[in-house]
């Protein structure tokens, strides 16, 4: 008699370029196998030249961007959008590479053009098939945090997230990325949690009718954000990659989301499920940390650089 597949668990990561998707895979990948996951890392990216992890499989051996932008005189936007066609064309080559990473947790480093997740159809018919294979993946969605500073930005960083949510149509979870550099380009004008929770966007378009070029476009936004509300699903986790607690906090909601902690191995189901039950307290809190360590208090900032040292 046959016997049945192990379920295979993982991650598919996507977000916009440059969001963090590859440092994640490495970071991620190490802390998993830290904790004794047998984790490998897939390589959807066919622009990635040398990845930092070692990749078990690499969209590389099937097809790669520059090949096909000089083979084809494509630009780079319309070279991924090939090559993604062309891996939905050879799901075979996939099956065949993947199938003696049964079992193990899989980490899947996608392209990061944001159509891919939006709107066109080849990414999604890929994750469906894995779905079909029962590799239960959980969507984790990287987002620049710095977008959280410049409301106009951030109005469409929720938008994208929402159209990628609805779009790939995998369980979900959206991360705000590098939040050690969260007020790089500038300081934030509500807590942390304000932009984690997304609960009330009305603040937000009080912030940006101040601004004279965005006044003009309150209709626009109030629609925008109305949506967004509507729907009630979007919300995100920050995460520092260096940091270990931010990316088990992650791990964390990935893991319930792709329905890991449910299993059976590790000693985990009990902790898992009380770990579930009180989730939204646990959210909560973990974001004032958060917020304590990366974000400066008025206190803070009115003391000089000097009067910080010790
Ligand atoms: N400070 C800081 N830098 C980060 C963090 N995560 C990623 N980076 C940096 O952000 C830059 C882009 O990261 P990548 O991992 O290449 O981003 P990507 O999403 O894979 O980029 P594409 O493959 O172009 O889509 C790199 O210079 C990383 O070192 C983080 O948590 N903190």
């Amino acid at each position: 008699m046959a016997t049945a597949a192990p379920t295979t668990f993982g991650q598919a990561v996507i977000g916009p370029p440059g969001s963090g998707k590859t440092t994640y895979c490495l970071g991620m990948s190490t802390f998993l196998a830290g904790l004794g996951r047998q984790v490998a890392v897939v390589n959807l990216d066919p622009a990635n030249e040398g990845t930092p992890y070692a990749c078990a499989v690499d969209i590389g051996e099937l097809v790669t961007l520059p090949d096909v932008m000089e083979a084809l005189k494509l630009g780079p936007n319309g070279g991924l959008v090939y090559c993604m066609e062309y891996l939905e064309a050879n799901l075979d080559w996939l099956h065949d590479r993947l199938a003696p990473l049964r079992g193990h947790y899989l980490l899947f480093d996608c392209p990061g053009q944001v159509e891919l997740c939006t709107h066109h159809g080849a990414l999604r018919s890929v994750f469906a098939q894995l779905a079909r294979w029962g590799f239960r993946l959980t969507a984790a969605h990287l987002v620049d945090s710095h977008y959280c500073t410049d409301p106009a930005k951030f109005i469409s960083v929720l938008c994208t997230s929402l159209s990628t949510m609805l779009h790939v149509e995998l369980p979900h979870v959206n991360i705000l990325s590098k939040m050690d550099l969260i007020e790089q380009f500038g300081k934030l004008a509500f807590n942390l949690d304000y932009y984690t929770e997304v609960l009330d966007l009305t603040y937000l378009l009080d912030h940006l009718a101040s601004d004279p070029f965005f006044r003009h476009y309150r209709q626009l936004n109030e629609k925008l954000v109305q949506l967004i509300e509507d729907y009630s699903l979007v919300s995100f986790i920050p995460l520092n990659i260096q940091d270990k607690e931010s990316v088990q906090r992650v791990l964390q909601a990935v893991d319930k989301a792709n329905g890991y902690c449910f299993g059976v191995a590790e000693q985990r189901s009990l902790e898992a499920m009380m770990s579930a039950a009180v989730g939204a307290d646990f959210h909560f809190t973990s974001t004032l940390g958060i917020q304590e360590k990366y974000l400066q208090t008025p206190e803070e900032e009115s003391v000089g650089p000097e009067d910080m040292r010790l």
